[in-house]
């Protein structure tokens, strides 16, 4: 994290890229000393991108999904503390200085880790040296059934909508980059997923705002040490237990090894596969609609359906009884979607001892067949 020193002195540089801002010399400046020796202050490029990459972000997100919607935006900005968030901070910093945001920042604390409170505080005070009010939460992780990692995500996310709530902000906005973006896309394809798990993360979903997908890491790793900011390493990113660390790995070996510039390629790919993926979600709103809450529904109305359309439908219709989303993945889809095509009887179990049974024309879901049984 940045000592108090180098805070000051990003500060100091972030004040003199106020002021070539004020001035109309954008995307220029510089230490504070350029401005007085008469050469224009100039800006870094990659701070200066990530803080166009949040104006425009905030200009797509319209009026906030959280909160109310007012000139100046209210938002939580989402920092853990590595160079991503930290660069996103410094940004968000520098708007809230100048007044075109009302920024708030928050570290949580997962308490996973040796330091993890001093990490936090490191954040929290690093923020309010840029002028930033802060805080940090402390949560209590539960490993949920998809494992501790996923358990620390909702735990972080059910905080920072919390404080989203209290101090009424429109958004949590955080850092992820690209490069996220691309380790997810290639997670998606290893794992067989069709175009909606490819279309990645979104921009904006519900309240939050991640404006830095069109920005890779290289970038904010940049803006860091132009600014010198001082970020934390987390341990968490080096350990290859992690299906996450063992991808992004094998994409810098891929960048490598293909020469070709496989981040910026799977990134088109989420953008492709999101417009195809919102096109067939579309398509199948009417069908969707008809079926969602109902335990039974004649096998030919289904039968009608194309196949990218017949997934969808089937995969709202679960989740509209309640069955968990990792109970019916691709596989199980792809079965119950061969059982509705052929027509004949036959039944597919799911957990809590449930079916979906296809029986003399209709697909019902319901208790399973043995425990139906006196
Ligand atoms: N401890 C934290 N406190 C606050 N914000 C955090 C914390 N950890 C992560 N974030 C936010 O989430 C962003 C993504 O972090 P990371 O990639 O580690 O999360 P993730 O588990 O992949 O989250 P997601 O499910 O949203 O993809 C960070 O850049 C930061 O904005």
């Amino acid at each position: 994290m940045a000592e108090s020193a180098q805070s000051a002195e990003a500060a100091q540089t972030a004040g003199s890229a106020e002021a070539a801002e004020a001035a109309g010399s954008v995307g220029s400046a510089g230490p504070a000393g350029s401005a007085r020796s008469g050469r224009r202050p100039t800006l870094d490029p990659a701070s200066g991108a990530i803080r166009n990459a949040v104006r425009a972000g905030l200009g797509k997100g319209g009026t906030g999904a959280g909160g109310a919607a007012r000139a100046v935006s209210r938002i939580v900005v989402a920092v853990s503390g590595g160079a991503d968030s930290m660069a996103l901070l410094h940004a968000c910093a520098f708007l809230h200085r100048r007044g075109e945001v009302e920024a708030f920042a928050v570290t949580v604390d997962h308490g996973l880790q040796p330091g993890s409170a001093e990490v936090a505080a490191e954040v929290v005070a690093t923020a309010e040296s840029w002028g930033v009010p802060a805080e940090a939460v402390r949560v209590d992780v539960a490993a949920g059934p998809e494992g501790l990692e996923a358990g620390a995500r909702d735990a972080r996310y059910s905080a920072l909508e919390a404080v989203r709530a209290r101090v009424d902000a429109e958004w949590i906005v955080t850092a992820h980059t690209r490069s996220d973006q691309a380790e997810t896309v290639l997670l998606g394809l290893l794992r067989g997923s069709g175009t909606r798990s490819l279309a990645g993360m979104a921009v904006r979903t519900g309240s939050v705002l991640r404006p830095l997908l069109d920005i890779d890491r290289a970038t904010t790793e940049a803006s860091c040490t132009a600014q010198r900011i001082t970020v934390w390493d987390d341990p968490m990113n080096a350990d290859r237990a992690y299906a996450r660390v063992r991808v992004r790995s094998l994409l810098t070996s891929l960048e490598t090894d293909l020469g070709q510039p496989v981040t910026d390629n799977l990134a088109r790919t989420a953008q492709l596969c999101r417009a195809d993926a919102d096109f067939l979600d579309e398509s199948a709103a009417a069908a969707v609609a008809e079926v969602s809450g109902r335990s039974e529904i004649p096998v030919e109305r289904l039968g009608e359906l194309e196949d990218a359309i017949l997934t969808r439908v089937l995969r709202v219709w679960l989740v509209s009884l309640d069955v968990p989303a990792q109970a019916f993945g691709a596989a199980r889809i792809a079965e119950l979607t061969a059982l509705i095509r052929a027509n004949v009887n036959g039944r597919l179990s799911l957990p809590g001892d449930t079916e979906v049974a296809v029986s003399h024309g209709s697909v019902r879901f319901g208790p399973a067949a043995k425990s139906r049984r006196p």
